[in-house]
């Protein structure tokens, strides 16, 4: 299995670090292929290249939108790129955005950052490897990064 991972420069947390150290715990036979770019607006292109040059599976775009109004603006035009990604190359890229303004306290985001980079890549074990178990948590209310709101 061939597994995109890009990060940016501009998030304030290695999100792609903590994502490959969990990935690389949960399955064996895998390469990952990483590209770093400065900020969320050029994940778009370098994810659509890691599937269609580098031949990856899947790939996982990390990124930290800050708290300003342009930030904001800037995650939605690249939430909309990565959509757009997906469809070009029928490939899943998993959006991990964690944005600035979500915590106040700079070890809360932190710990957010690390937990939702984790938690996004058990999800891509599940998608590729354990199907049946990504089933198993349909309608539980699953939340990546923080508590699970669970089902109702
Ligand atoms: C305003 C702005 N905000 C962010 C942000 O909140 N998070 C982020 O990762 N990158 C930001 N950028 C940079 C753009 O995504 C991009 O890197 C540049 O426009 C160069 O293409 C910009 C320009």
């Amino acid at each position: 299995m061939r597994i995109g991972i890009c990060d940016t420069t501009f998030a304030r947390f290695d999100m792609a670090g903590a994502a490959i150290d969990e990935l690389k715990k949960n399955a064996y036979d895998l390469k990952i292929i990483r590209q770093t770019v400065p900020g969320v607006k050029d994940l778009p292109v370098t994810a659509k290249i890691l599937i269609e040059e580098e031949n990856c599976d899947i790939v996982m775009a990390l990124g930290m939108p800050g708290p300003m109004k342009k930030d904001k603006m800037c995650a939605h035009e690249a939430s909309t790129g990565l959509i757009n990604a997906q469809l070009m190359t029928n490939k899943h890229i998993l959006e991990v955005f964690v944005h600035e303004d979500e915590e106040d306290n700079p070890v809360e985001l932190a710990k957010l950052a690390e937990n939702r980079a984790r938690e996004h890549a058990q999800n891509l074990i599940k998608m590729m490897y354990h199907r049946k178990a990504m089933r198993k948590e349909a309608g539980m209310g699953m939340r990546e990064g923080k508590e699970n709101a669970g089902p109702l």
